[in-house]
């Protein structure tokens, strides 16, 4: 029973919703008293032949009054309870959802989506749940039982004790049951959660999937997790099943026993024929507080689990958070890195050591290396994605630390367009003017000339307003990364990042980007992180990574000169382009 108090938060802050259906649910099992009893005086009235048509009349119109009363009040604490419910669930989802969004990448490298899609989904709706079917069931279990019971022992206590002592037995019967469910619902989410999962990649990776031929394999597996989502869900429902015999039958003792006994006393003298017949019927008015009371403890028991589970997630820290001094100013000048090292979570090999680099507002930096070799960590850490540590380092933005800012502030001050564009199920121009959604159409077509996607966006059957992604039309590479750079150039912020966005694009596509860049980015800071050194070849300073370190820096011509890695990475790589291109004459 826990989750309730769990679940306090919530019921505290809708004190008249819950107290007031809470109050209609009692009312219903006070009318319910009602309605046998005076079938009892009828027939006490008929053994007597003392029933007239009017007193008959008379009673009748107080049942169906009851009933109507009844009906109309049943309707309102259903209202009340259950859409209680539904804002719960609600706002739990959302909450989810905001917790979501502020999780590092470590954290979805850790958790599955399947798993968490599952939290999203049957976790919330078990514990919504709990805080309708949970909180009537409780209600009416403990309301309803009292107050009939109470009622029957004032007909006769003997009959209500004889009556009621099969009752320890369903209470064994119930708790038994309810441990059993809760282990086994939870194995049944999990295996929920695989499949989840697996059907999240499989959609994804179709491609690769069909590429190498492997969907048999992949429909094997599919089906292999199927059928434990089958056989875990049937564990459940083998004990979900035995609620409803083992009450039945438990029931059925009562009834029998009371019968029996019952009718002994009337025989006996002690009770009369009317008083059995009311008794019997609010017996019969018991079984729905008892099948209330199991099923009680089936909806706390998988409401607990499914609550347990979320608060375990709710419970992660962000990784990267505000730091409790941050301002929420944007940062602007010089970018400057002072990295003595740096380890990503869980892992103790430095993947950048000893980086200290300035470049001055306006500049462009190109960083070059082989993979691996920390180009994207670089600009990971400058976007707050991993925070370094106190004594690994710091960076400035114009002799602000990072640190210092709020993450909303620092993030204004820069665009980023990554090394896997991600395309959203929507329309071009709401993909482009994502992360300046009030963007004006004339600003959209701005940037998409700029990334050079505009034409390929006018032959588009929608144009701008062509749904594209996984939903709608299907981009090539080089047009999912442009349309991410137009996405960054509409941005218009202080320092652009380009992490290979540019590898897709062929050699003339590339010349007008970047030329463009250049123009319409004049006093901006630009950092291009590239494995093809044509791309940087403008760029004020260029940076040579390798294992984590610089190992060269310069421009183009100093580092040309310099005869190095890059004179050697760049004199392969214009080999590469004449071959390419038809062969080197000798
Ligand atoms: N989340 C992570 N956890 C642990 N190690 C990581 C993580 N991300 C990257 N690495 C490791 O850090 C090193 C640098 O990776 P990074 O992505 O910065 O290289 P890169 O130069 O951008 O490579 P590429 O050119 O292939 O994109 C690699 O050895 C990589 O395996």
């Amino acid at each position: 029973m826990r989750v309730f108090l769990d679940l306090m938060w919530f019921f505290r802050r809708h004190p008249t919703r819950y107290i007031v259906g809470i109050l209609l649910l009692m009312m219903v099992a006070l009318l319910s008293l009602i309605p046998p009893r005076i079938v009892g005086l009828i027939i006490n009235n008929l053994t007597h032949h003392t029933l007239t048509r009017g007193k008959l009349y008379d009673d009748l119109l107080i049942i169906l009054i009851t009933a109507l009363v009844t009906y109309v009040i049943r309707y309102l604490w259903r209202i009340l309870l259950f859409g209680g419910a539904i804002q719960l669930g609600a706002e739990l989802r959302t909450r989810l959802y905001d917790h979501f969004t502020l999780m590092s990448p470590e954290f979805y490298h850790h958790k599955r989506i399947g798993d968490l899609m599952a939290h999203s989904t049957n976790d919330v709706q078990a514990i919504q749940d709990t805080a309708s079917e949970g909180v009537l069931t409780l209600v009416d279990s403990i309301t309803t039982g009292t107050v009939v019971i109470t009622t029957m022992a004032f007909i006769n206590w003997k009959l209500t004790i004889i009556s009621l002592l099969p009752m320890p037995l369903m209470a064994y019967a119930v708790t038994r049951y309810g441990k059993m469910l809760h282990n086994r619902f939870y194995l049944a989410q999990a295996a929920f959660s695989d499949i989840n999962d697996r059907v999240q990649e499989y959609v994804s990776g179709i491609r690769v999937v069909r590429a190498f031929g492997q969907e048999q394999w992949e429909r094997e597996n599919f089906v292999a997790l199927s059928r434990d989502v089958v056989n875990k869900s049937v564990a459940v429902a083998r004990i979900d099943s035995l609620f409803d015999p083992t009450i039945s039958v438990i029931v059925g003792l009562s009834y029998f026993l009371s019968i029996a006994v019952g009718a002994w006393f009337v025989v006996h003298g002690s009770l009369n024929l009317g008083s059995l017949t009311t008794f019997t019927l609010y017996l019969g008015q018991l079984i729905w507080p008892m099948l209330a009371f199991g099923f009680l403890f089936n909806i706390v028991e998988r409401g607990s689990a499914s609550y347990e589970r979320v608060k375990h997630l709710l419970a992660i820290a962000p990784a990267v958070t505000n730091r409790p001094h941050a301002v929420d100013v944007v940062p602007t000048g010089r970018v400057a890195f002072d990295i003595h090292h740096f380890c990503y979570p869980e892992n103790d090999r430095p993947v950048l050591k000893d980086i200290v680099l300035e470049i001055e507002k306006g500049q462009t930096l190109g960083i070059v290396g082989r993979t691996g070799s920390g180009k994207t960590t670089l600009m990971r850490l400058l976007l707050r994605e991993f925070d370094l540590k106190t004594g690994e380092g710091d960076i400035l933005i114009g002799n602000v630390s990072i640190y210092d800012v709020t993450l909303d502030a620092l993030r204004q001050s820069i665009a980023y367009a990554p090394q896997d564009a991600f395309i959203f199920s929507e329309t071009v121009a709401q993909n482009i003017a994502f992360g300046k959604p009030d963007a004006t159409h004339d600003e959209i077509v701005n940037a998409a000339y700029l990334a050079s996607i505009l034409e390929d966006v006018q032959q588009f059957p929608q144009g701008f307003e062509t749904v594209v992604g996984e939903r709608g039309t299907n981009l090539s590479g080089g047009q999912k990364q442009r349309i991410s750079i137009a996405r960054a150039l509409l941005q218009n912020a202080e320092i652009l990042l380009l992490d290979d966005t540019l590898s897709a694009v062929d050699a003339r596509t590339e010349t007008h980007i970047l030329d463009s860049i250049k123009k319409n980015r004049q006093g901006r800071t630009t950092i291009i992180a590239t494995h093809r050194l044509r791309t940087v070849e403008h760029a004020d300073q260029i940076i040579v990574l390798e294992n984590g370190t610089i190992v060269e820096r310069g421009t183009h011509e100093s580092l040309w000169a310099l005869g190095g890695r890059y004179w050697d990475m760049y004199r392969r790589q214009q080999l590469e382009t004449q071959v390419e291109q038809g062969g080197i004459e000798v």
